[in-house]
C-alpha cells in the first residue's frame, strides 16, 4: 500500500452489502487504503474471438471492497478505463446483476420465469405487419433518456407510450431496462404487459449472465437483446438457448461485418432476428449507410438467402430512412428517439410508415 486517503463508507451493518460502486455519499467518512495499480501482462487476451467489449476492467476495478470499506487502486493506466459508452455499460451490468442476485436468488427468479404466461412470437407479428403494410416490421421503443442524448421524454409515461405505439400500428415494442444509462426498469416491461398491450416486447438490455434471461421472461418479455461486441459466440449460444427454452426469441446486433459473419455461425441463429445498429459507439453517430453496407456484404447475402429478419437500429426519422433500409434489405426496424418525443406516438408511428391517419 503506498498511501493512506480519505473517503466516504459506512460501517453500520445496513450498509454492508452495499454495491461497492455504489457512489452515493455514505453517512460517515473513513479511512480507506489506496493502492498502486497492477501492471496489465497481455490486455488482448480479454478481445478474443472478436468481441470488442472486456466485460470487466483488465486490471481490476479502481474501487475495491475491503470488508465494510472501500479500496481504491491509485494509478490505473488508461487500458484500465472504458474504451467507449458499451464497455462502461457493461462493467456496471456485470456489478448489478451480483447486487440483483443477492435479492432474489436465481433459482426463484427461474420459477418465476417458468410460471409466466407464455411467450408470444415475436418475429411472426413482424412478419404479419410486413404481409399487412408492405413496410419493415416496426419494433418501436419505449425509451426515455439515452447516454447519447440525455432525456429524450420528460414526461414518460411508459404505459401511454406503448398503447400509443400500438394502436399506431407497431408490431413489437422495445422496452428498456437498464436503469443507470437509460432510466428504464423492468418494472416498465411488467406494467406494459399488465396493461394489456399484446404487441410482443423485447428486453432491451445488455445481457452478460443468464439470470437477466430469466429476469427477462419472468418480467413479461417475449424476446431479448444479446450484443455480439459484448459476447462471444459461446455466449451467444448459450443465452440463446436459455432464451428459446422459455420461448423467448433473440434480436443479436451486430455493429460490424465481422460480427455479422461471426453470429452467422451460431447454431440455431434463424430461429432469432439479427440486428444491425446504426450507432457508433464510440462517437454516437448515427448511419444508415451501415445497415446498406452489412446487408449487401457477404454475410449480408448469406443471411438473406438464409431468411433471417434482420432489424435495421437506430437514427430512423423519416419515411425517406424508413425506405432507405428497406431497400437494403431489412425486414424489420427498431425506432426509439423520432417516435418517443412525438406528443401523439401514435401518430408518430403512422407518419413514419406512412400508414394512414385514423
Ligand atoms: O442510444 C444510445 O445513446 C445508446 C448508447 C449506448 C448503447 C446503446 C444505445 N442505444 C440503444 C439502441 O440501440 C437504441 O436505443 C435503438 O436502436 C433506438 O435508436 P434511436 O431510434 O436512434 O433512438
Amino acid at each position: 500500500m503506498s498511501i493512506l486517503q480519505h473517503a466516504s463508507a459506512s460501517h453500520s451493518s445496513q450498509h454492508r452489502k452495499a454495491p461497492f460502486y455504489n457512489s452515493k455519499p455514505r453517512r460517515r467518512p473513513c479511512i480507506v487504503a489506496a493502492v498502486d495499480a497492477p501492471q496489465s501482462e497481455n490486455q488482448q487476451g480479454q478481445l478474443k474471438g472478436g468481441v470488442s467489449i472486456r466485460r470487466r476492467p483488465p486490471l481490476g476495478r479502481e474501487i475495491q471492497p475491503c470488508g465494510s470499506l472501500q479500496m481504491r487502486v491509485t494509478g490505473m493506466p488508461d487500458e484500465n478505463k472504458p474504451q467507449n459508452i458499451l464497455e462502461e455499460i457493461v462493467w456496471w451490468k456485470t456489478a448489478e446483476v451480483d447486487q440483483m442476485r443477492e435479492r432474489v436468488p436465481l433459482v426463484m427468479l427461474q420459477s418465476a420465469a417458468k410460471g409466466a404466461p407464455a411467450a408470444r412470437d415475436f418475429k411472426a407479428a413482424l412478419r404479419k405487419k410486413v404481409d399487412e403494410t408492405g413496410k419493415p416490421g416496426l419494433i418501436a421503443e419505449v425509451k426515455k433518456a439515452s447516454p447519447s442524448k440525455g432525456v429524450i421524454q420528460p414526461d414518460f409515461d411508459p404505459v401511454r407510450i406503448a398503447q400509443a405505439y400500438e394502436a399506431g400500428g407497431a408490431a413489437c415494442l422495445s422496452v428498456l431496462t437498464d436503469e443507470r444509462y437509460f432510466q428504464g426498469s423492468f418494472q416498465n416491461l411488467l406494467d406494459i404487459r399488465a396493461a394489456g398491450v399484446t404487441c410482443p416486447l423485447l428486453c432491451k438490455e445488455f445481457v452478460v449472465e443468464a439470470y437477466q434471461v430469466f429476469k427477462a421472461r419472468a418480467s413479461g418479455a417475449d424476446a431479448i437483446l444479446l450484443i455480439a461486441a459484448v459476447l462471444p459466440n459461446q455466449d451467444l449460444l448459450y443465452f440463446s438457448k436459455a432464451a428459446a427454452n422459455l420461448g423467448m426469441q433473440c434480436l443479436i446486433e451486430v455493429h460490424t461485418e465481422a460480427e455479422l459473419a461471426r453470429v452467422l455461425e451460431v447454431p440455431g441463429v434463424e430461429n432469432h432476428l439479427l440486428g444491425i445498429n446504426n450507432r457508433d459507439l464510440g462517437t454516437f453517430k448515427v448511419d444508415l449507410g451501415l445497415t446498406q453496407k452489412l446487408m449487401s456484404s457477404p454475410p449480408g447475402q448469406q443471411a438473406k438467402e438464409r431468411g433471417i429478419v434482420v432489424t435495421g437500429e437506430s437514427g430512423i426519422f423519416t419515411p425517406d430512412d424508413v425506405a432507405e433500409v428497406q431497400k437494403a434489405g431489412v425486414g424489420a426496424i427498431l425506432v426509439g428517439e423520432s417516435l418517443v418525443k412525438q406528443g401523439d406516438p401514435a401518430a408518430g408511428v403512422r407518419q413514419l410508415l406512412s400508414l394512414p391517419a385514423q
